[in-house]
Protein backbone atom coordinates (compact mmCIF):
# COMPACT_ATOMS: atom_id res chain seq x y z
CA UNK A 1 0.00 0.00 0.00
CA UNK A 2 1.69 3.62 -0.99
CA UNK A 3 2.29 5.72 1.98
CA UNK A 4 -0.22 8.40 0.59
CA UNK A 5 -2.77 5.91 0.88
CA UNK A 6 -2.40 4.63 4.15
CA UNK A 7 -2.00 8.16 5.45
CA UNK A 8 -5.54 9.10 3.65
CA UNK A 9 -7.04 5.97 5.48
CA UNK A 10 -5.61 7.09 8.77
CA UNK A 11 -6.92 10.44 8.76
CA UNK A 12 -10.37 9.49 7.78
CA UNK A 13 -10.62 7.77 10.74
CA UNK A 14 -9.24 10.86 12.62
CA UNK A 15 -11.36 12.83 10.54
CA UNK A 16 -14.54 12.26 12.87
CA UNK A 17 -13.02 14.14 15.47
CA UNK A 18 -11.49 16.84 13.25
CA UNK A 19 -13.01 19.35 15.76
CA UNK A 20 -10.67 17.81 18.89
CA UNK A 21 -7.33 16.93 16.34
CA UNK A 22 -7.56 20.75 15.58
CA UNK A 23 -7.35 22.06 18.60
CA UNK A 24 -4.45 19.31 19.99
CA UNK A 25 -2.32 21.01 16.80
CA UNK A 26 -3.47 24.56 17.55
CA UNK A 27 -2.29 24.15 21.23
CA UNK A 28 0.72 22.47 19.87
CA UNK A 29 1.35 25.32 17.71
CA UNK A 30 1.08 27.62 21.24
CA UNK A 31 3.44 25.18 22.66
CA UNK A 32 5.98 25.75 20.45
CA UNK A 33 5.69 28.89 19.85
CA UNK A 34 6.26 29.80 23.36
CA UNK A 35 9.30 27.27 22.96
CA UNK A 36 11.23 29.20 20.39
CA UNK A 37 10.46 32.66 21.68
CA UNK A 38 12.26 31.54 24.81
CA UNK A 39 15.71 32.06 23.95
CA UNK A 40 14.63 35.85 22.73
CA UNK A 41 13.07 36.66 25.79
CA UNK A 42 16.58 35.56 28.02
CA UNK A 43 18.07 37.31 25.03
CA UNK A 44 16.38 40.89 26.05
CA UNK A 45 17.71 40.30 29.55
CA UNK A 46 20.90 39.42 29.05
CA UNK A 47 21.54 42.48 26.34
CA UNK A 48 20.37 44.70 29.18
CA UNK A 49 22.20 43.24 31.18
CA UNK A 50 25.43 43.22 29.56
CA UNK A 51 24.68 46.87 28.84
CA UNK A 52 24.00 47.78 32.19
CA UNK A 53 27.16 45.81 33.52
CA UNK A 54 29.14 47.68 31.18
CA UNK A 55 27.97 50.83 31.68
CA UNK A 56 28.82 50.39 35.67
CA UNK A 57 32.06 49.21 35.41
CA UNK A 58 32.58 51.98 32.75
CA UNK A 59 31.66 54.56 35.13
CA UNK A 60 28.60 55.93 33.40
CA UNK A 61 26.67 58.64 35.59
CA UNK A 62 23.75 57.26 36.16
CA UNK A 63 24.41 53.81 35.64
CA UNK A 64 22.87 50.68 37.13
CA UNK A 65 20.60 47.61 36.82
CA UNK A 66 17.26 48.46 34.99
CA UNK A 67 15.39 46.49 37.39
CA UNK A 68 11.83 47.40 35.85
CA UNK A 69 12.85 46.28 32.56
CA UNK A 70 14.02 43.11 33.99
CA UNK A 71 10.96 42.84 35.92
CA UNK A 72 8.58 43.18 32.33
CA UNK A 73 11.09 40.84 30.79
CA UNK A 74 10.44 38.05 33.93
CA UNK A 75 6.61 38.92 33.05
CA UNK A 76 6.79 37.89 29.84
CA UNK A 77 8.90 35.13 30.70
CA UNK A 78 6.02 33.87 32.95
CA UNK A 79 3.53 34.58 30.46
CA UNK A 80 5.72 32.50 28.06
CA UNK A 81 5.70 29.38 30.46
CA UNK A 82 1.68 29.65 30.94
CA UNK A 83 1.57 29.02 26.96
CA UNK A 84 3.82 26.03 26.96
CA UNK A 85 2.29 24.32 29.89
CA UNK A 86 -1.33 25.42 28.75
CA UNK A 87 -0.46 23.94 25.07
CA UNK A 88 0.91 21.10 25.98
CA UNK A 89 -1.72 19.86 28.28
CA UNK A 90 -4.40 20.81 26.21
CA UNK A 91 -2.45 19.41 23.28
CA UNK A 92 -2.51 16.20 24.92
CA UNK A 93 -5.18 15.96 26.71
CA UNK A 94 -7.17 16.61 22.72
CA UNK A 95 -5.21 14.20 20.65
CA UNK A 96 -6.01 11.48 23.81
CA UNK A 97 -9.42 11.41 23.10
CA UNK A 98 -9.33 11.68 19.31
CA UNK A 99 -6.80 8.88 19.00
CA UNK A 100 -8.57 6.51 21.61
CA UNK A 101 -12.12 7.31 20.27
CA UNK A 102 -10.84 6.74 16.30
CA UNK A 103 -8.58 3.70 17.39
CA UNK A 104 -11.89 2.34 18.67
CA UNK A 105 -13.59 2.98 15.57
CA UNK A 106 -10.88 1.27 13.96
CA UNK A 107 -11.18 -2.09 16.07
CA UNK A 108 -15.02 -2.02 15.66
CA UNK A 109 -14.32 -1.93 11.70
CA UNK A 110 -11.62 -4.46 12.04
CA UNK A 111 -14.31 -7.00 14.04
CA UNK A 112 -17.23 -6.28 11.88
CA UNK A 113 -15.11 -6.57 9.09
CA UNK A 114 -14.19 -10.31 10.25
CA UNK A 115 -17.91 -11.12 10.55
CA UNK A 116 -18.50 -10.10 6.66
CA UNK A 117 -14.97 -11.65 5.17
CA UNK A 118 -16.23 -14.75 3.43
CA UNK A 119 -15.20 -18.23 5.46
CA UNK A 120 -12.60 -18.60 2.15
CA UNK A 121 -10.63 -16.08 4.16
CA UNK A 122 -10.20 -18.17 7.31
CA UNK A 123 -9.14 -21.13 5.65
CA UNK A 124 -6.63 -19.73 3.49
CA UNK A 125 -5.06 -17.55 6.57
CA UNK A 126 -3.43 -18.47 9.51
CA UNK A 127 -5.39 -17.16 12.54
CA UNK A 128 -2.58 -16.05 14.91
CA UNK A 129 -1.41 -13.47 11.67
CA UNK A 130 -5.37 -12.08 11.39
CA UNK A 131 -5.18 -11.74 15.46
CA UNK A 132 -1.81 -9.85 14.87
CA UNK A 133 -3.41 -7.02 12.83
CA UNK A 134 -6.40 -7.22 15.29
CA UNK A 135 -4.05 -6.52 17.85
CA UNK A 136 -0.33 -6.04 17.85
CA UNK A 137 -0.56 -3.48 14.57
CA UNK A 138 -3.20 -1.65 15.97
CA UNK A 139 -1.12 -1.16 19.07
CA UNK A 140 1.63 0.26 17.11
CA UNK A 141 -0.61 2.80 14.93
CA UNK A 142 -2.34 3.75 18.45
CA UNK A 143 1.25 4.32 20.06
CA UNK A 144 2.42 6.53 17.39
CA UNK A 145 -0.21 7.88 17.00
CA UNK A 146 -0.47 9.15 20.80
CA UNK A 147 3.13 9.51 21.53
CA UNK A 148 4.54 10.31 18.39
CA UNK A 149 2.23 12.86 16.60
CA UNK A 150 2.44 15.50 18.79
CA UNK A 151 6.39 15.27 19.12
CA UNK A 152 6.83 15.06 15.59
CA UNK A 153 4.27 17.94 15.15
CA UNK A 154 6.40 20.12 17.78
CA UNK A 155 9.61 18.95 16.01
CA UNK A 156 8.37 20.61 12.65
CA UNK A 157 7.09 23.62 13.86
CA UNK A 158 9.72 24.17 16.43
CA UNK A 159 12.33 23.71 12.95
CA UNK A 160 9.94 26.17 11.29
CA UNK A 161 9.59 28.98 13.97
CA UNK A 162 13.63 28.72 15.07
CA UNK A 163 14.38 29.12 11.53
CA UNK A 164 11.91 32.44 11.41
CA UNK A 165 13.64 33.48 14.38
CA UNK A 166 16.86 33.26 13.25
CA UNK A 167 16.20 35.00 10.04
CA UNK A 168 14.68 37.97 11.85
CA UNK A 169 17.44 38.21 13.83
CA UNK A 170 20.80 37.88 11.12
CA UNK A 171 19.34 36.55 8.34
CA UNK A 172 23.35 35.68 6.90
CA UNK A 173 23.86 33.66 9.81
CA UNK A 174 20.44 31.84 9.60
CA UNK A 175 21.64 31.14 5.62
CA UNK A 176 24.42 29.17 6.56
CA UNK A 177 22.35 27.07 9.14
CA UNK A 178 19.67 26.66 6.47
CA UNK A 179 21.95 24.88 4.09
CA UNK A 180 22.59 22.17 6.42
CA UNK A 181 18.91 21.36 6.42
CA UNK A 182 18.14 19.85 2.94
CA UNK A 183 21.19 18.00 3.66
CA UNK A 184 19.66 16.41 6.82
CA UNK A 185 16.97 15.86 4.93
CA UNK A 186 18.02 14.28 2.15
CA UNK A 187 20.50 11.74 4.21
CA UNK A 188 17.69 11.37 6.17
CA UNK A 189 15.66 10.27 3.18
CA UNK A 190 18.44 7.70 2.20
CA UNK A 191 17.88 6.00 5.52
CA UNK A 192 14.10 6.36 5.79
CA UNK A 193 13.49 4.66 2.44
CA UNK A 194 15.96 1.57 3.39
CA UNK A 195 14.39 1.18 6.95
CA UNK A 196 10.80 1.53 5.19
CA UNK A 197 11.42 -1.68 3.39
CA UNK A 198 13.50 -3.37 6.78
CA UNK A 199 10.27 -2.46 9.14
CA UNK A 200 7.93 -3.89 6.57
CA UNK A 201 9.74 -7.18 6.62
CA UNK A 202 9.67 -6.75 10.04
CA UNK A 203 6.09 -6.47 10.59
CA UNK A 204 5.56 -9.79 8.04
CA UNK A 205 7.84 -11.50 9.88
CA UNK A 206 5.76 -11.41 13.06
CA UNK A 207 3.13 -12.16 11.73
CA UNK A 208 3.74 -15.12 10.21
CA UNK A 209 6.20 -15.68 13.75
CA UNK A 210 2.79 -15.14 15.42
CA UNK A 211 0.77 -17.79 12.88
CA UNK A 212 3.05 -20.28 13.36
CA UNK A 213 3.23 -19.91 17.17
CA UNK A 214 -1.16 -19.65 17.70
CA UNK A 215 -1.20 -22.83 15.20
CA UNK A 216 1.41 -24.92 17.21
CA UNK A 217 -0.07 -24.18 20.48
CA UNK A 218 -3.34 -25.53 19.22
CA UNK A 219 -1.86 -28.75 18.37
CA UNK A 220 0.35 -29.15 20.84
CA UNK A 221 -1.28 -31.90 21.62
CA UNK A 222 -0.61 -33.79 18.96
CA UNK A 223 3.07 -32.29 18.29
CA UNK A 224 3.83 -34.14 21.92
CA UNK A 225 2.08 -37.79 20.93
CA UNK A 226 3.85 -37.97 17.02
CA UNK A 227 7.31 -36.43 18.93
CA UNK A 228 7.59 -33.38 16.70
CA UNK A 229 8.89 -31.15 18.98
CA UNK A 230 12.20 -30.64 17.77
CA UNK A 231 10.25 -29.64 14.51
CA UNK A 232 8.30 -27.37 15.62
CA UNK A 233 11.31 -25.86 17.79
CA UNK A 234 13.82 -25.91 15.03
CA UNK A 235 10.82 -24.43 12.21
CA UNK A 236 10.33 -21.50 15.20
CA UNK A 237 13.99 -21.13 15.40
CA UNK A 238 14.25 -20.23 11.56
CA UNK A 239 10.87 -17.94 12.18
CA UNK A 240 12.27 -16.77 15.13
CA UNK A 241 15.71 -15.82 13.53
CA UNK A 242 14.35 -13.92 10.47
CA UNK A 243 12.04 -11.70 12.99
CA UNK A 244 15.14 -10.79 14.53
CA UNK A 245 17.03 -10.31 11.51
CA UNK A 246 14.60 -8.07 9.87
CA UNK A 247 14.17 -6.16 13.13
CA UNK A 248 18.07 -6.26 13.77
CA UNK A 249 18.13 -4.63 10.18
CA UNK A 250 15.03 -2.15 10.98
CA UNK A 251 16.89 -0.79 13.76
CA UNK A 252 20.04 -1.21 12.72
CA UNK A 253 19.24 1.29 9.71
CA UNK A 254 16.89 3.79 11.12
CA UNK A 255 19.93 3.93 13.98
CA UNK A 256 22.49 5.01 11.87
CA UNK A 257 20.23 8.14 11.53
CA UNK A 258 21.12 10.02 14.71
CA UNK A 259 25.04 9.79 14.47
CA UNK A 260 25.05 10.69 10.96
CA UNK A 261 22.56 13.90 11.17
CA UNK A 262 24.30 14.86 14.86
CA UNK A 263 27.66 15.11 12.75
CA UNK A 264 25.98 17.24 9.99
CA UNK A 265 24.52 19.65 12.88
CA UNK A 266 27.47 19.72 14.53
CA UNK A 267 29.42 20.92 11.94
CA UNK A 268 26.80 23.86 11.56
CA UNK A 269 27.18 24.73 15.39
CA UNK A 270 30.41 24.92 15.44
CA UNK A 271 30.67 27.46 12.31
CA UNK A 272 27.81 29.82 13.43
CA UNK A 273 29.46 29.98 16.43
CA UNK A 274 32.73 30.99 15.15
CA UNK A 275 30.98 33.64 12.38
CA UNK A 276 28.73 35.01 15.71
CA UNK A 277 31.20 35.60 17.63
CA UNK A 278 33.37 37.39 14.55
CA UNK A 279 29.86 39.16 14.05
CA UNK A 280 29.32 40.33 17.81
CA UNK A 281 33.19 41.34 17.66
CA UNK A 282 32.34 43.69 14.95
CA UNK A 283 29.46 45.24 16.28
CA UNK A 284 26.96 43.79 13.81
CA UNK A 285 25.49 41.65 16.23
CA UNK A 286 24.17 42.03 20.18
CA UNK A 287 25.85 39.83 22.80
CA UNK A 288 21.69 38.62 23.81
CA UNK A 289 20.96 37.94 20.37
CA UNK A 290 24.11 35.62 19.96
CA UNK A 291 22.97 33.64 22.51
CA UNK A 292 19.50 33.26 21.13
CA UNK A 293 21.20 32.09 17.46
CA UNK A 294 23.26 29.34 19.29
CA UNK A 295 20.31 28.51 21.51
CA UNK A 296 17.97 28.22 17.98
CA UNK A 297 20.82 26.21 16.39
CA UNK A 298 19.93 23.56 19.06
CA UNK A 299 16.62 24.39 18.95
CA UNK A 300 16.78 22.61 15.17
CA UNK A 301 19.17 19.89 16.22
CA UNK A 302 16.80 18.43 18.53
CA UNK A 303 13.99 18.33 16.48
CA UNK A 304 16.02 16.84 13.45
CA UNK A 305 17.09 14.21 16.08
CA UNK A 306 13.82 13.51 17.27
CA UNK A 307 12.62 13.21 13.73
CA UNK A 308 14.81 10.52 13.54
CA UNK A 309 14.29 9.17 16.43
CA UNK A 310 10.51 9.04 15.72
CA UNK A 311 10.74 7.25 12.54
CA UNK A 312 11.12 4.20 13.76
CA UNK A 313 8.15 4.18 14.98
CA UNK A 314 6.61 6.05 12.64
CA UNK A 315 7.50 3.53 9.99
CA UNK A 316 6.36 0.25 11.85
CA UNK A 317 2.99 2.10 12.40
CA UNK A 318 3.10 2.71 8.69
CA UNK A 319 3.59 -0.76 7.77
CA UNK A 320 0.81 -1.65 10.58
CA UNK A 321 -1.61 0.61 9.17
CA UNK A 322 -0.65 -0.96 5.94
CA UNK A 323 -1.40 -4.80 7.02
CA UNK A 324 -4.25 -3.25 8.90
CA UNK A 325 -5.97 -1.82 5.79
CA UNK A 326 -5.31 -4.40 3.45
CA UNK A 327 -7.58 -6.74 5.73
CA UNK A 328 -10.06 -3.80 5.83
CA UNK A 329 -10.07 -4.49 2.29
CA UNK A 330 -10.52 -7.93 1.21
CA UNK A 331 -13.11 -8.79 -0.62
CA UNK A 332 -16.43 -9.29 1.71
CA UNK A 333 -18.80 -12.19 0.65
CA UNK A 334 -20.24 -11.19 -1.94
CA UNK A 335 -23.94 -9.92 -1.73
CA UNK A 336 -26.35 -10.68 -4.80
CA UNK A 337 -28.81 -8.14 -4.83
CA UNK A 338 -31.61 -9.15 -2.64
CA UNK A 339 -34.70 -10.03 -4.42
CA UNK A 340 -36.65 -12.97 -1.81
CA UNK A 341 -36.88 -13.57 1.78
CA UNK A 342 -38.07 -16.86 3.70
CA UNK A 343 -40.87 -16.79 5.96
CA UNK A 344 -40.33 -17.11 10.02
CA UNK A 345 -40.42 -20.78 9.80
CA UNK A 346 -39.49 -22.89 6.19
CA UNK A 347 -40.62 -26.34 5.86
CA UNK A 348 -37.34 -27.60 5.17
CA UNK A 349 -37.58 -28.87 1.55
CA UNK A 350 -33.69 -28.85 0.15
CA UNK A 351 -32.83 -29.13 -3.55
CA UNK A 352 -29.49 -28.79 -5.14
CA UNK A 353 -30.14 -28.66 -8.82
CA UNK A 354 -27.34 -29.01 -11.22
CA UNK A 355 -24.97 -27.43 -8.57
CA UNK A 356 -21.18 -26.91 -10.01
CA UNK A 357 -18.90 -25.41 -7.73
CA UNK A 358 -14.95 -25.67 -7.12
CA UNK A 359 -12.79 -23.85 -4.83
CA UNK A 360 -10.69 -22.94 -7.43
CA UNK A 361 -13.02 -22.21 -10.10
CA UNK A 362 -10.71 -23.31 -12.72
CA UNK A 363 -10.77 -26.28 -11.29
CA UNK A 364 -14.26 -28.04 -10.04
CA UNK A 365 -14.78 -30.47 -7.24
CA UNK A 366 -18.41 -30.72 -8.05
CA UNK A 367 -19.59 -30.80 -11.29
CA UNK A 368 -23.26 -31.77 -11.16
CA UNK A 369 -24.89 -32.50 -8.29
CA UNK A 370 -28.81 -32.96 -8.33
CA UNK A 371 -30.64 -34.31 -5.58
CA UNK A 372 -34.02 -33.19 -3.76
CA UNK A 373 -35.04 -33.86 0.15
CA UNK A 374 -38.32 -33.44 1.49
CA UNK A 375 -39.01 -31.39 4.31
CA UNK A 376 -38.34 -33.45 8.31
CA UNK A 377 -36.05 -36.21 6.00
CA UNK A 378 -32.94 -37.26 7.35
CA UNK A 379 -30.24 -36.90 4.86
CA UNK A 380 -27.00 -38.98 5.25
CA UNK A 381 -23.88 -37.98 3.84
CA UNK A 382 -20.72 -40.76 3.04
CA UNK A 383 -18.62 -40.89 1.28
CA UNK A 384 -14.32 -41.44 1.51
CA UNK A 385 -12.18 -38.54 3.34
CA UNK A 386 -11.86 -35.85 0.83
CA UNK A 387 -14.85 -36.62 -0.85
CA UNK A 388 -16.95 -33.52 -0.45
CA UNK A 389 -19.23 -33.78 2.53
CA UNK A 390 -18.11 -30.72 4.13
CA UNK A 391 -18.16 -28.82 1.33
CA UNK A 392 -21.93 -29.71 0.38
CA UNK A 393 -22.39 -28.62 3.86
CA UNK A 394 -20.60 -25.50 2.64
CA UNK A 395 -22.67 -24.91 0.16
CA UNK A 396 -25.86 -25.27 1.65
CA UNK A 397 -24.84 -22.53 4.87
CA UNK A 398 -23.45 -20.24 2.06
CA UNK A 399 -20.09 -20.05 3.32
CA UNK A 400 -19.11 -20.54 -0.40
CA UNK A 401 -21.65 -19.91 -3.53
CA UNK A 402 -22.19 -22.31 -6.19
CA UNK A 403 -20.59 -21.08 -9.40
CA UNK A 404 -23.49 -22.61 -11.64
CA UNK A 405 -26.74 -24.40 -10.78
CA UNK A 406 -28.80 -23.96 -7.65
CA UNK A 407 -29.55 -24.67 -4.50
CA UNK A 408 -33.04 -24.23 -2.87
CA UNK A 409 -34.98 -24.39 0.42
CA UNK A 410 -38.18 -24.26 0.08
CA UNK A 411 -38.08 -23.51 -3.60
CA UNK A 412 -35.94 -20.08 -3.12
CA UNK A 413 -32.78 -19.59 -3.99
CA UNK A 414 -30.50 -19.30 -1.22
CA UNK A 415 -28.07 -17.07 -3.33
CA UNK A 416 -31.42 -14.64 -3.70
CA UNK A 417 -31.79 -14.59 0.48
CA UNK A 418 -29.32 -12.80 2.70
CA UNK A 419 -26.76 -14.79 4.34
CA UNK A 420 -27.89 -13.72 7.65
CA UNK A 421 -31.28 -14.81 6.68
CA UNK A 422 -30.87 -17.75 5.69
CA UNK A 423 -28.61 -19.15 8.31
CA UNK A 424 -31.55 -18.39 10.84
CA UNK A 425 -33.25 -21.33 9.57
CA UNK A 426 -29.92 -23.63 10.23
CA UNK A 427 -28.63 -25.40 13.58
CA UNK A 428 -25.46 -27.02 13.38
CA UNK A 429 -23.76 -29.46 15.43
CA UNK A 430 -20.16 -30.24 14.52
CA UNK A 431 -17.75 -32.25 15.82
CA UNK A 432 -15.19 -29.66 17.06
CA UNK A 433 -17.42 -28.21 19.70
CA UNK A 434 -16.82 -24.81 20.32
CA UNK A 435 -17.56 -23.81 23.79
CA UNK A 436 -16.00 -20.28 25.08
CA UNK A 437 -15.18 -18.96 28.34
CA UNK A 438 -18.01 -18.51 30.20
CA UNK A 439 -20.61 -20.82 32.44
CA UNK A 440 -22.39 -23.82 30.99
CA UNK A 441 -25.92 -21.66 31.35
CA UNK A 442 -24.45 -18.95 29.32
CA UNK A 443 -22.59 -21.44 26.91
CA UNK A 444 -25.81 -23.12 26.12
CA UNK A 445 -27.82 -20.30 25.94
CA UNK A 446 -25.57 -19.26 22.38
CA UNK A 447 -28.27 -21.07 20.62
CA UNK A 448 -30.94 -18.33 21.63
CA UNK A 449 -29.80 -15.41 23.79
CA UNK A 450 -33.52 -14.70 24.19
CA UNK A 451 -33.60 -18.21 26.29
CA UNK A 452 -34.59 -18.15 30.02
CA UNK A 453 -32.49 -20.50 32.58
CA UNK A 454 -35.60 -22.38 32.77
CA UNK A 455 -35.37 -23.04 28.36
CA UNK A 456 -31.94 -23.42 28.77
CA UNK A 457 -32.51 -26.37 31.44
CA UNK A 458 -35.21 -28.21 29.10
CA UNK A 459 -33.37 -28.16 26.30
CA UNK A 460 -30.30 -29.47 28.20
CA UNK A 461 -32.69 -32.24 28.96
CA UNK A 462 -34.13 -33.47 25.81
CA UNK A 463 -29.77 -33.31 24.87
CA UNK A 464 -29.58 -35.54 27.52
CA UNK A 465 -27.02 -33.56 29.29
CA UNK A 466 -28.98 -32.54 32.25
CA UNK A 467 -28.25 -34.82 34.52
CA UNK A 468 -24.43 -34.79 34.04
CA UNK A 469 -24.49 -30.64 34.23
CA UNK A 470 -25.97 -31.37 37.87
CA UNK A 471 -22.86 -33.73 38.92
CA UNK A 472 -20.76 -31.13 37.63
CA UNK A 473 -19.39 -28.85 40.71
CA UNK A 474 -21.24 -25.61 40.46
CA UNK A 475 -23.70 -27.26 38.17
CA UNK A 476 -24.96 -24.76 35.47
CA UNK A 477 -22.71 -22.23 37.08
CA UNK A 478 -19.37 -23.94 36.81
CA UNK A 479 -17.06 -21.97 34.53
CA UNK A 480 -15.42 -23.73 31.27
CA UNK A 481 -11.64 -22.89 30.78
CA UNK A 482 -10.87 -21.46 27.29
CA UNK A 483 -9.98 -24.72 25.72
CA UNK A 484 -13.19 -26.59 27.63
CA UNK A 485 -10.26 -29.06 29.08
CA UNK A 486 -12.79 -29.73 31.90
CA UNK A 487 -14.99 -31.30 29.84
CA UNK A 488 -14.96 -34.60 28.09
CA UNK A 489 -14.98 -34.48 24.22
CA UNK A 490 -18.42 -36.53 24.35
CA UNK A 491 -19.83 -34.10 26.83
CA UNK A 492 -19.15 -31.87 24.61
CA UNK A 493 -20.75 -32.58 22.03
CA UNK A 494 -24.22 -33.14 24.07
CA UNK A 495 -24.09 -29.38 25.16
CA UNK A 496 -23.61 -28.32 21.46
CA UNK A 497 -26.81 -30.75 20.69
CA UNK A 498 -28.15 -28.61 23.54
CA UNK A 499 -27.77 -25.64 21.64
CA UNK A 500 -29.13 -26.94 18.92
CA UNK A 501 -32.34 -27.62 20.64
CA UNK A 502 -32.61 -24.43 22.17
CA UNK A 503 -32.00 -22.50 18.64
CA UNK A 504 -34.85 -24.99 17.58
CA UNK A 505 -33.72 -24.78 13.75
CA UNK A 506 -35.71 -25.77 10.96
CA UNK A 507 -32.71 -27.23 9.10
CA UNK A 508 -30.16 -29.03 11.14
CA UNK A 509 -26.80 -30.28 10.22
CA UNK A 510 -24.79 -32.89 12.15
CA UNK A 511 -21.41 -33.49 11.79
CA UNK A 512 -21.24 -37.06 13.24
CA UNK A 513 -18.23 -37.64 15.92
CA UNK A 514 -15.22 -39.93 14.19
CA UNK A 515 -13.82 -40.26 17.80
CA UNK A 516 -15.03 -43.43 19.89
CA UNK A 517 -16.42 -42.44 23.47
CA UNK A 518 -17.86 -45.43 26.27
CA UNK A 519 -20.72 -47.34 25.10
CA UNK A 520 -22.95 -45.03 27.35
CA UNK A 521 -22.06 -41.42 26.24
CA UNK A 522 -22.69 -42.82 22.54
CA UNK A 523 -26.11 -44.32 23.28
CA UNK A 524 -26.87 -40.96 25.09
CA UNK A 525 -25.25 -38.77 21.90
CA UNK A 526 -27.34 -41.54 19.57
CA UNK A 527 -30.60 -40.64 21.34
CA UNK A 528 -29.77 -36.47 21.92
CA UNK A 529 -29.30 -36.66 17.99
CA UNK A 530 -32.49 -38.77 17.04
CA UNK A 531 -34.53 -36.22 19.54
CA UNK A 532 -33.09 -33.06 17.64
CA UNK A 533 -33.61 -34.39 14.83
CA UNK A 534 -37.23 -35.51 15.35
CA UNK A 535 -39.26 -33.10 13.01
CA UNK A 536 -36.68 -31.77 10.98
CA UNK A 537 -34.74 -31.70 7.69
CA UNK A 538 -31.16 -33.10 8.41
CA UNK A 539 -28.18 -33.25 7.03
CA UNK A 540 -25.96 -35.56 8.75
CA UNK A 541 -22.17 -36.25 7.61
CA UNK A 542 -22.74 -39.93 9.01
CA UNK A 543 -20.58 -42.20 10.74
CA UNK A 544 -22.56 -44.27 12.72
CA UNK A 545 -24.17 -47.52 10.94
CA UNK A 546 -27.46 -47.07 12.82
CA UNK A 547 -27.83 -43.50 11.92
CA UNK A 548 -27.24 -44.51 7.88
CA UNK A 549 -29.43 -46.92 7.74
CA UNK A 550 -32.39 -45.46 9.38
CA UNK A 551 -31.54 -42.19 6.86
CA UNK A 552 -34.60 -41.70 4.73
CA UNK A 553 -31.38 -41.10 1.73
CA UNK A 554 -28.31 -41.89 1.76
CA UNK A 555 -25.55 -38.96 -0.30
CA UNK A 556 -22.82 -41.31 -1.38
CA UNK A 557 -20.00 -38.87 -2.83
CA UNK A 558 -17.05 -39.45 -4.50
CA UNK A 559 -14.56 -36.97 -5.55
CA UNK A 560 -16.56 -34.30 -5.09
CA UNK A 561 -19.90 -35.61 -6.82
CA UNK A 562 -22.78 -37.99 -5.36
CA UNK A 563 -22.61 -41.51 -7.24
CA UNK A 564 -25.25 -42.93 -5.46
CA UNK A 565 -28.34 -42.05 -3.91
CA UNK A 566 -31.52 -43.70 -2.24
CA UNK A 567 -32.26 -45.50 1.53
CA UNK A 568 -29.68 -48.12 3.06
CA UNK A 569 -32.05 -51.24 0.80
CA UNK A 570 -31.99 -49.33 -2.50
CA UNK A 571 -28.38 -48.65 -2.20
CA UNK A 572 -27.75 -52.35 -1.06
CA UNK A 573 -30.07 -53.99 -4.03
CA UNK A 574 -27.84 -51.36 -6.73
CA UNK A 575 -25.11 -53.67 -5.68
CA UNK A 576 -22.65 -50.60 -6.49
CA UNK A 577 -19.88 -48.49 -4.20
CA UNK A 578 -22.12 -48.44 -0.97
CA UNK A 579 -23.02 -51.64 -1.28
CA UNK A 580 -19.08 -53.07 -1.40
CA UNK A 581 -18.38 -50.23 1.35
CA UNK A 582 -21.32 -51.64 3.80
CA UNK A 583 -20.71 -55.52 2.80
CA UNK A 584 -16.55 -55.19 3.50
CA UNK A 585 -16.89 -53.04 6.20
CA UNK A 586 -20.04 -53.44 8.54
CA UNK A 587 -21.56 -56.62 7.69
CA UNK A 588 -19.21 -58.64 9.85
CA UNK A 589 -19.05 -56.10 12.39
CA UNK A 590 -22.62 -54.68 12.89
CA UNK A 591 -23.82 -54.17 16.33
CA UNK A 592 -26.44 -51.46 17.38
CA UNK A 593 -25.53 -48.03 18.28
CA UNK A 594 -21.64 -47.44 18.09
CA UNK A 595 -20.46 -48.93 15.04
CA UNK A 596 -18.34 -46.55 13.36
CA UNK A 597 -17.85 -46.41 9.41
CA UNK A 598 -14.40 -45.57 8.65
CA UNK A 599 -13.35 -45.24 5.58
N1 LIG B 1 -11.09 -24.24 1.92
C1 LIG B 1 -10.68 -25.05 0.96
N2 LIG B 1 -9.93 -24.57 -0.04
C2 LIG B 1 -9.52 -25.37 -1.05
N3 LIG B 1 -9.80 -26.70 -1.12
C3 LIG B 1 -10.54 -27.24 -0.15
C4 LIG B 1 -11.03 -26.45 0.94
N4 LIG B 1 -11.74 -27.27 1.76
C5 LIG B 1 -11.71 -28.50 1.19
N5 LIG B 1 -10.99 -28.48 0.05
C6 LIG B 1 -10.76 -29.63 -0.85
O1 LIG B 1 -12.01 -30.06 -1.35
C7 LIG B 1 -12.08 -31.47 -1.35
C8 LIG B 1 -13.30 -31.91 -0.54
O2 LIG B 1 -13.09 -31.59 0.82
P1 LIG B 1 -14.17 -31.81 1.94
O3 LIG B 1 -13.64 -31.21 3.18
O4 LIG B 1 -15.48 -31.33 1.45
O5 LIG B 1 -14.20 -33.38 2.04
P2 LIG B 1 -14.90 -34.29 3.14
O6 LIG B 1 -15.63 -35.33 2.39
O7 LIG B 1 -15.67 -33.47 4.07
O8 LIG B 1 -13.65 -34.94 3.83
P3 LIG B 1 -13.50 -35.42 5.36
O9 LIG B 1 -14.34 -36.61 5.54
O10 LIG B 1 -12.06 -35.73 5.43
O11 LIG B 1 -13.89 -34.25 6.20
C9 LIG B 1 -10.78 -31.98 -0.80
O12 LIG B 1 -9.97 -32.35 -1.90
C10 LIG B 1 -10.20 -30.80 -0.08
O13 LIG B 1 -8.81 -30.81 -0.19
Amino acid sequence: MKLTDVLQRLWSYLRVYRGQFILSILATIVQTFAQAIEPVILGLAITELSANVLDIVNGVPGAGINYSYIAWVCVLYFIRGMGFHGGQFIGQYALTNVVQKSMYDLRNDISNKASRIPVSYFDAHQTGDILARMTNDVDAITNALQQSFIQLLNAVLGIAFAITMMLILDWKLALILIVTIPISYFLAQIILKKSQTAFQQQADALGDLFGYTQEQLSGFTEIKVYGKQEESVSVFRDKNARLRDHGFKASFISSLMMPILGFVSNLAYAVTSVVGVLAVLAGRLTVGNLQAFVQYVWQINQPIQMITQLSGVIQSAIAASGRVFEFLDEEEEYQMPVSNTLPDKVAGAVEFDHVRFGYDPQNPLMTDISFSVNPGETVAVVGPTGAGKTTLINLLMRFYDVDSGAIKVDGVDIKTIPRSELRKHFGMVLQDAWLYTDNIMENLRFGDLEANDYEVMEAAQVANVHHFIQTLPGGYDMEINEEASNISLGQKQLMTIARAVLSDPDILILDEATSSVDTRLEQLIQSAMDNVMEGRTSFVIAHRLSTIKNADMILVMQNGNIIEHGNHEQLMAQDGFYADLYNSQFQKQEQPADIHMSY
